[in-house]
């Protein structure tokens, strides 16, 4: 994208990466928005809001941020346009410091980031086509440019007929696409989206995420958001990082994060999405067994393909299957099983070394019977 080498050719002469970072690994180099040790603190804060941060943005991903409330998520995503100014640390784009930008280098940079907001921060008194229109003419662009750019946007986000009304007379998912067409304006390069979808029903939501991967993958941008809702990171996401008091506490592929999450947080974050036993079950699950008979109940979970038949023979007695599937997350399966294996002639923990050599992540989560 033009854009790029707009933002690139200049800072590097003003600002030249230290020779610490010229012998960066291969895939480091790969990154776009770089966090460099960062931290903010907020005046009259005791505790930082972001702390350490050392994470990668690869250029053409698309980045989810997770974490409970307070974690740190907007504080980390307006550092990249520097909404957020941080206290320690750097944010690189391109490898470049945006730290020392003076006015109009950030005038400039905020054009190459876009940015879509929960309640799309559409202006009430001004159309659909003013609205997209509006940031062009700030910039000076001419009218039969601004003419072509916001026909083309309104185009791109399906909204090429509703140019005449006005927001009020729009449904969220339409004015969300406002938002988008108006990110757009400047052909940006990185587009950052704070709660996106969050104000959204799952269907509009749905309709917002197509979107979002139809604009990642024709117009190549990278594309940095947070949700609240994990559903949205498995859907659309290559990648995810976990923030918990300002640190980050796990980061990888979406599909490894969400088949095998590590940390507490991770966990209680996507426990909406993991498979639940049925609530009869759950009651009648105990922390060890009551007879002889007991069965052991498996929680597995396969990235990839799980031979049932090789496991079921090698896990031994009687298994039933309590509940499983599976999902795809990008172009990954995830097999996910809760089974009961009774009369099993083997100790719960030679139970769960078998079952590690069929599954990625196994977990006894107790007894019934
Ligand atoms: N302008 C501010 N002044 C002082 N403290 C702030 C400010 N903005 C955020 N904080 C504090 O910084 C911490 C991180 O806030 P941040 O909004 O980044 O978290 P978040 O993960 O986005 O939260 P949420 O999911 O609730 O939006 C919180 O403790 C918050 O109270």
């Amino acid at each position: 994208m033009s854009s790029a080498s707009a933002l690139r050719a200049p800072t590097v002469q003003a600002s030249p990466p230290p020779a610490r970072e010229q012998a960066l690994r291969p895939e480091v180099n790969e990154a776009h928005v770089r966090f460099i040790g960062l931290g903010k603190t907020y005046a009259g804060q005791a505790q930082p809001a972001l702390q350490g941060i050392d994470l990668n943005i690869r250029r053409g991903e698309i980045f989810g941020i997770i974490g409970r409330s307070g974690a740190g998520k907007s504080s980390l995503l307006r550092t990249i346009n520097r909404l957020e100014q941080p206290t320690q640390g750097r944010v690189l784009i391109d490898q470049v410091d945006i730290a020392p930008f003076d006015e109009d280098r950030l005038v400039e940079l905020r054009r190459r980031i876009g940015m879509i907001f929960q309640h799309f921060n559409l202006m009430s008194a001004k159309t659909v086509w003013q609205n997209v229109e509006l940031p062009l003419k700030v910039a000076g662009v001419a009218k039969a440019e601004r003419q072509r750019k916001v026909r083309e946007l309104l185009e791109l986000v399906g909204l090429a007929e509703k140019h005449h009304v006005y927001p009020a007379q729009l449904s969220g998912g339409q004015k969300q696409r406002v938002g988008i067409a108006r990110a757009l304006v400047h052909d940006p390069e990185i587009l950052l989206c704070d709660e996106a979808t969050s104000a959204l029903d799952p269907e509009t939501t749905a309709s917002i995420l197509e979107l979002l991967r139809d604009i990642n993958q024709r117009l190549g941008l990278t594309v940095v958001l947070i949700t609240h809702e994990m559903a949205v990171i498995r859907d659309i996401c290559h990648r995810v990082v976990v923030l918990e008091r300002g640190e980050v506490v796990e980061q990888g592929e979406v599909w490894q994060v969400f088949g095998s999450p590590h940390h507490e947080v991770t966990r209680t974050l996507l426990a909406p999405l993991q498979a639940k036993l049925p609530a009869a079950l759950q009651a009648s699950l105990r922390s060890n067994p009551a007879s002889r008979d007991a069965a052991v109940v498996l929680k597995l979970v396969a990235l990839g393909e799980l031979e049932l038949s090789g496991l079921f023979k090698d896990l031994g007695g009687q298994v039933s299957l309590l509940q499983g599937g599976v999902e795809t997350i990008g172009e990954r399966a995830l097999g996910r099983l809760i089974l009961a294996v009774r009369g099993s002639v083997h100790q719960p923990h030679q139970l769960l070394e078998r079952a590690r050599r069929w599954a990625d992540d196994v977990e006894v989560l107790g007894y019934v019977g």
